[in-house]
């Protein structure tokens, strides 16, 4: 078990951010979390990235709570989950060219800092970048950078905060397609934040559907999406055109056309 989340509850004064979830991801799964602006997405992530302390509750890491941990342990653990953000350009420091980008959290862990060159070549990004700032690069090369960074460090858990939604259509694709060939090449595992359902049943193997700090549905991504048991969860997908289990049964066919299309 990469992360075990037990009756995790955040309270910002009198406002309950998360009311009580427990959330399991194992090895190599990639587990959507889906859920109106406001119903406690990203303060659950914090508090699973040890940015934020929950008001209750626990946050295990590969077996190790988060909280009683002396700093350098809780850095140590804080290696095995690393986010990527929704927007690239923001999260990566503009004065920083990429050799400079990827070096800094290896530094940061004491690693050496050896081979920048395969750390960008595990995200499908030339040498010739290496030299680049964020600005000198297209927003899809930005956002591999971003998960090159995340990755150098060797986390076992990735927290994606709507990885793709601030990308072009075609290049939303090609890091959907990355981050599946990520996935398949270790046991590395995902917490993929998103309203996107189409991303969700093209990648996700569970889902987990968050609404006032709760999660009022887990389960198996065609099962939830296929057959949802809970109301709030039917009302998500009677929202998405084309996404609903009557009009296509079988799978996101938008999504699953453009990927084929993007293939690198
Ligand atoms: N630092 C904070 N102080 C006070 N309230 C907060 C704080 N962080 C979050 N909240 C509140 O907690 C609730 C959950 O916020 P959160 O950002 O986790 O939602 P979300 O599901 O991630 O939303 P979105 O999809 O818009 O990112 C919201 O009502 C928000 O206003």
């Amino acid at each position: 078990m990469i992360l075990d989340v037990q009756q995790l509850v955040k309270t910002f004064g009198s406002h309950t951010a998360v009311a009580g979830v427990d959330l399991t991801i194992t090895a190599g799964e990639v587990h959507a979390l889906v859920g109106e602006s406001g119903s406690g997405k990203t303060t659950l992530a914090r508090c699973v990235l040890g940015l934020i302390q929950p008001t209750s509750g626990t946050v295990r890491i590969a077996g190790h709570p988060l909280t009683g941990l002396s700093r350098k342990e809780l850095r140590r653990l804080r290696h095995q989950v690393q986010i990527v953000f929704q927007n690239p350009y923001a999260a990566l420091n503009p004065r920083m060219t990429v050799r400079q980008l990827i070096a800094e959290p290896l530094r940061e862990a004491d690693r050496p800092v050896t081979d920048v060159t395969a750390e960008l070549a595990r995200v499908g990004l030339p040498a010739t970048v290496l030299t680049r700032y964020p600005h000198q690069l297209s927003g899809g090369q930005c956002q591999r950078v971003a998960i090159a960074r995340a990755l150098a460090v060797g986390p076992s858990l990735l927290v994606l905060d709507e990885p793709t939604s601030a990308l072009d259509v075609s290049v939303q694709a090609q890091i959907l397609n990355l981050l599946l060939d990520l996935r398949d090449h270790s046991d590395l595992a995902f917490l993929l934040i998103t309203h996107d359902l189409g991303v969700v049943r093209h990648i996700a193997d569970r889902v987990s559907v968050m609404l006032h700090g709760e999660l009022v549905e887990t389960g198996p991504t065609a099962q939830v999406l296929d057959s949802p048991q809970h109301t709030y969860t039917r009302r998500l997908l009677d929202a998405v055109p084309g996404l609903h289990p009557p009009d296509f049964p079988s799978g996101t066919p938008d999504i699953a056309a453009l990927t084929q299309g993007a293939a690198q």
